[in-house]
């Protein structure tokens, strides 16, 4: 299989005035071209703010301080490898942190389609859905002319983009044939009279069909690769199953790689081909479906799948882990397993250095930042279960 995507060590920080954050932290994995690639982890691990940072959105004060993100795109390898530093380009692949922000900002929409969690964030209130979704093969269509195309009016809305957009004429020019596409992938994302309902405005779509209008947005640019940052979390659980078949049915038909972030492992089950469980910024497991739900190894993806929220669970949001997230401020980070003071076998070298990554059976592949991926649990050096806690029972 050939990768699409391949992030090696990528960390990012936000410096702000209580300290700096490490809220991603030497992140590596890769989506293989037409899989799903599911990111799972409790709420502040760090799963959005690695989507972000492969899309060049982090905001301030974020920043992306290390690691490389190699993504395949042979026209654009050839290019930059003139137009830019040779280190930027390895074969096929270009390191999207080494280019300029603005040929990242054109890689949005034509090659990494997104889709939130709130669909008011990515919509333009005042703009009728079938006109955004048009600008939006608009845009793919000039990118496709000429990579140095400008965007939208309400590409990236929301997302630093408000202001900007607010200062933009309200009337735009959309071609015929931009309309009638966007009338057919209305059709094609299951909302029903889509030549009517290319007229009307977000507010008047349920959450259900703006979820849907978002997909064909996020659709019109003809994405490789396709970031769906919990898509289906805001929605109740009929549509949620709607809308995940709605992504399978057009991800197989198209192609496409897909991340997939969610706090549901009964979502990730359902959809994905290999798993990244994140914890505290890292990246806590990775493999297959099978190696993250059948061989895993972390006490904290054992955890995580202790109370699998399945799909018609009505709270999915359940954290089945005893204890807190750690804070990821740099200062107040331990030196040793993030996970240890929550784990059931936190043993005495957990406190020492940070595991490293690592599996039993020597695969690259599936592997755990967990000192127990390749040593026994050891009894004798087991902390003692108050050991965090200080309670003892005098
Ligand atoms: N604007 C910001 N300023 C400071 N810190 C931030 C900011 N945005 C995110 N962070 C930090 O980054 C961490 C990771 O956030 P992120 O949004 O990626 O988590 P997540 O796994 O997507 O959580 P959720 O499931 O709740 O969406 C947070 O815990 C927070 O500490
Ligand atoms: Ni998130």
């Amino acid at each position: 299989m050939t990768d699409v995507l391949r992030v090696e060590g990528l960390s990012t920080r936000f410096f702000t005035e209580q300290g700096q954050v490490n809220a991603v932290e030497d992140v590596s994995f890769t989506i293989e071209s037409g899989e799903v690639f599911g990111v799972v982890g409790e709420s502040g691990s760090g799963k959005s703010v690695t989507a972000l940072s492969i899309v060049d959105l982090v905001e301030n004060p974020g920043k992306v301080t290390d690691g490389e993100i190699w993504y395949r795109h042979p026209e654009l390898a050839e290019r930059a490898r003139e137009a830019y530093d040779e280190e930027a380009v390895d074969g096929e692949y270009v390191d999207l942190l080494q280019l300029p922000e603005r040929e990242r900002r054109a890689l949005r929409g034509p090659d990494f389609g997104m889709i939130f969690q709130d669909p008011m964030s990515s919509l333009n209130p005042s703009v009728s859905v079938g006109e955004q979704i048009a600008e939006a093969v608009e845009v793919q269509r000039r990118a496709e002319a000429n990579p140095r195309a400008t965007r939208s009016r309400t590409q990236g809305y929301g997302l630093g983009s408000l202001f900007t957009d607010a200062l933009l004429p309200t009337k735009s020019y959309v071609s015929e044939e931009s309309r009638s596409r966007a009338i057919e992938l209305l059709d094609l994302v299951g909302i029903p009279d889509p030549e009517e309902r290319y007229d009307e405005y977000p507010h008047q779509f349920s959450g259900g069909m703006l979820q849907r209008a978002m997909v064909a947005q996020a659709l019109a640019g003809e994405p490789d690769v396709l970031i769906a940052d919990e898509p289906t979390t805001a929605l109740d659980v009929t549509i949620q199953a709607q809308i995940l078949d709605l992504l399978s049915e057009l991800q197989e038909e198209r192609g496409m790689s897909v991340m997939l972030i969610t706090h549901n492992l009964g979502v990730i089950a359902r959809m994905a081909d290999r798993v990244g469980v994140m914890y505290a910024g890292e990246i806590a497991e990775r493999g297959t479906l099978a190696d993250v739900f059948e061989e895993n190894v972390h006490p904290y993806t054992k955890g995580l799948l202790g109370s699998i929220p399945d799909l018609d669970d009505p709270a999915p949001r359940l954290n089945p882990i005893e204890g807190n997230v750690p804070s990821l401020l740099d200062s107040e980070m331990g030196g040793g397993c993030y996970f240890a003071d929550r784990c059931p076998k936190a043993m005495e070298e957990c406190l020492e250095k940070p595991p490293e990554f690592a599996c039993e059976d020597g695969s690259d592949e599936h592997a755990a930042k967990c000192y127990l991926a390749d040593h026994e649990y050891d009894e004798a050096t087991a902390l003692p279960d108050d050991y965090f806690t200080g309670d003892s029972d005098e």
